[in-house]
């Protein structure tokens, strides 16, 4: 039936009527209290169509810029509130974190076999349970025994690169995933087609790409779509869930069960997974399925994000060869060039960890952090917070603050130094996040790419590479969008530096 313009006009009217009544009733609820700054959008889809879904964090930055630090928008029917500055998170999800710290239920956690990830759990029982095994076994002091292990690890990179330079990102995969493994489980993983790596990259990338608020959002506001069969057209998203809720119940099980099995034949050596199974009484087995839990979030938090850091660390010694320059001056001097470096000269190392500093800042891998939900409603300067908000914290905007880091787009390790070349006090941005929820893998993280880094600098020269002419290929950078984000696939040049780097490369003792 169509409808006339007098039927249209009346029909307009109705609509426009109901949305009046609808933000008076809210209004009346808020007792008078505006919501922060932001988007109008439309009525029932919000400012969907205004976001940048590929890169919501330079959408959410440029709100920032029109309507201030704390920015408010309807997206399908949630209430977004966007914190652009470190200073506004640190009040709302720090000092009043019994309010910030949940996370929003999103539909596709438990339709794609997530909802055991102590990321995504709500804040309570369960989620404490999770985090009590993750303060016990990888606070600084626990983290602090995995330096060892972790260094090793990285030299057996070094030769990856010497040997293959051109697979740099394969052998950063590699390496990331070797040092979680033998951290969480004591177990040294293959180098090609591990069987637990190999389920573990596919779990990720599955859920990853169905992850983000956005897309979690337009399952929420449309539930019927996760009752399309999986045959349907258009159900692949259905059939793609299967496939990892499949995968999820296998990685919980698998490499638990090979502890327990190292554990029995005597051949368990220190972990997570172990120190956790030793602490349980026989039956315990809410804290056992805990364990397994945790032991596998370990791998979906830190594998990717880890792996991102380091491309984006060679990234800027690709576009930054000056900055490469001043960290290998210091590191030869500082450590000199009859051994690797390790983790006893770090504070000699000042200028180094600017470069540390910056890698962190320059691209966060995790652009928009985890968003986090309100249990209830709060007031803040003024501007009402609903309860149930989604809390987005703009680590890409925040690392991105002109007030703080100028010109903010250049790799500058010296803006983290003193005029003297000290390390300089509360220049490091946030890229572990905020509050109770804060990054519980930070230390481990932290150690990691440092070692990576200072060994990378020690013995291998980056610059860009050539064509079959001999000139320079030029690097534009670009970044992958989604969760997490990383640089894009480029070319370069790993050279080892000297006949020393590679006598040291090939021939160093592993340091355990
Ligand atoms: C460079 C590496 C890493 C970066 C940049 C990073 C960054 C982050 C960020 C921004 C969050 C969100 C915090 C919030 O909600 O405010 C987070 C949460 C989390 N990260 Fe990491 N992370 C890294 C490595 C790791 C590692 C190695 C682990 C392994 C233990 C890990 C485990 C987790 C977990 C379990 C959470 C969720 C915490 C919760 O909800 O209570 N991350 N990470």
């Amino acid at each position: 039936m169509a409808l006339s313009s007098d039927n249209f006009t009346h029909f307009s009217c109705a609509i426009c009527f109901v949305a009046l009544l609808y933000a008076c009733r809210n209004r009346i609820l808020r007792g008078g209290v505006p919501l922060p700054p932001g988007p109008r959008g439309l009525p029932l889809i919000g400012s969907v169509f205004d976001v940048n879904l590929a890169e919501p964090w330079l959408t959410y930055e440029e709100w920032g810029k029109q309507y201030g630090d704390i920015v408010h928008a309807k997206l399908l029917g949630m209430d977004l509130i966007i914190l652009n500055s470190e200073r506004i998170a640190r009040e709302l999800l720090e000092q009043r974190s019994t309010i910030y710290s949940d996370r929003p239920h999103i539909p596709t956690n438990k339709l794609f076999g997530m909802d055991f990830n102590t990321g995504l759990l709500p804040y309570g029982s369960e989620w404490r349970l999770h985090r009590k095994m993750f303060r016990t076994s990888l606070n600084k002091e626990a983290a602090a025994t995995y330096k060892l292990l972790e260094m090793r690890k990285v030299r057996q990179l070094l030769r990856n690169l010497a040997s293959s330079p051109e697979e740099y990102s394969k052998h950063f995969n590699t390496l990331s995933a070797a040092i979680i493994m033998a951290v969480t489980y004591g177990y040294d993983v293959i180098p090609r087609n591990d069987p637990f790596v190999s389920k573990l990259v596919r779990l990720l990338s599955l859920f990853l790409d169905a992850l983000t608020p956005e897309r979690a959002a337009l399952i929420g506001a449309i539930p019927l779509l996760s009752y399309i069969p999986s045959w349907f057209p258009g159900g692949r998203y259905k059939q793609r869930a299967k496939e990892c809720r499949t995968l999820a119940r296998d990685i919980l099980d698998e490499p638990v069960n090979y502890v327990k099995g190292c554990i029995d034949t005597g051949t368990a050596t220190k972990s997570m997974v172990y120190d956790l199974i030793r602490g349980l009484s026989g039956n315990d087995q809410d804290h056992y399925d805990a364990v397994k839990a945790v032991a596998a979030t370990v791998y979906l938090g830190g594998a990717e994000t880890t792996h991102a850091t380091l491309l984006v660390f060679l990234l800027a010694m690709v576009l930054y060869p000056e900055v490469q320059t001043k960290a290998q001056e210091e590191i030869d001097r500082v450590v000199g060039s009859d051994r690797l470096p390790d983790f006893n000269d770090r504070p000699s190392l000042p200028y180094v960890e600017g470069v540390l500093l910056e890698t962190f800042r320059w691209h966060p891998v995790a652009p928009m952090g985890l968003p986090h939900m309100t249990t209830r409603s709060d007031v803040f300067a003024g501007m009402y917070v609903p309860k149930g908000a989604i809390i987005l914290t703009n680590l890409w905007a925040m690392a991105h603050d002109e007030r703080r880091f100028p010109e903010p787009l250049t790799f500058s390790p010296e803006r983290h130094l003193t005029p003297s070349g000290d390390l300089a006090k509360g220049t490091a941005c946030n890229a572990f996040g905020f509050g109770r929820r804060y990054c519980p893998g930070k230390f481990v993280a932290d150690q990691s790419v440092w070692a990576t880094i200072v060994s990378i600098l020690a013995t291998l020269r980056i610059e860009r590479a050539n064509d079959r002419c001999g000139n320079h290929i030029d690097v534009i950078p670009e970044f992958t969008s989604g969760l997490s984000s990383r640089p894009k696939p480029f070319r370069c040049s790993i050279k080892v530096r000297s006949a020393a780097a590679e006598q040291l490369i090939f021939t160093s003792y592993d340091g355990d």
